[in-house]
């Protein structure tokens, strides 16, 4: 069973999209970039997000300080480090209790972190080549332009356990709602036959 992460909202009507189509993760940009939502936009979208979706924290340079007082808060369940990143942190984040997504290196994939993640970039929509992967031996997520027309193709090459996507569900840097439907239901679809 395939897991669904939808990223990057920024906008109630972005958290609307999400409700409705009710992916297992739901990711927020901490990172700077045009995805970045500051703590109070934070506040808001989670507070109106469905309260069963697990909340991910997308951050490229981890402030453990901030990521733990967010956790204590409420606002974030899980973080996702999008670079490669030291033992020490994983293992902090761990300890405060949050789950923790981290980057792998193609050359060395492995990581003490819950799930690895392997992505092309930082929400630029581009694509990995699926079948020049390594092998993961432990919970992955693959990232990177991934969208309804071309994720199952993606897990039947890669088998992650969570697919996450989200420049390619937007238009005109919004969520689409159809887009994000499609994304959703084509993952949904290939569960059943797996
Ligand atoms: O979206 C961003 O601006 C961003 C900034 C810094 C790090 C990661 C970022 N995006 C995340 O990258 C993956 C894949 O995105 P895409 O589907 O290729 O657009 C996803 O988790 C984004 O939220």
């Amino acid at each position: 069973m395939t897991q669904v992460k939808v990223c990057g909202s920024t906008s109630l009507e972005d958290i609307a999209i999400i409700n409705q189509e009710h992916p297992d993760y739901a990711g927020f940009v901490l990172a700077g970039g045009r995805h970045h939502v500051s703590d109070d936009q934070l506040q808001t979208l989670t507070a109106a997000l469905d309260p069963t979706i697990c909340k991910v924290a997308v951050v490229v340079e981890p402030d453990l300080r901030h990521l733990i007082r967010l956790h204590d808060q409420h606002l974030i369940d899980a973080v996702q480090l999008h670079r490669v990143s030291r033992k020490k942190t994983i293992v902090a984040l761990q300890q405060a209790g949050l789950m923790v997504i981290s980057r792998i290196d193609v050359s060395a994939p492995s990581t003490v972190a819950d799930i690895a993640l392997l992505d092309a970039g930082d929400g630029s929509g581009e694509t990995l080549s699926w079948n020049e992967l390594p092998p993961v031996d432990q919970p992955l997520m693959l990232a990177g332009g991934l969208d309804g027309n071309n994720v199952q193709t993606a897990i039947q090459a890669v088998h992650p356990q969570i697919v996450d996507a989200s420049s390619r569900l937007e238009t005109n840097g919004h969520k689409d709602a159809n887009k994000v439907h499609a994304f959703v239901s084509a993952v949904r679809a290939i569960k059943e036959e797996l």
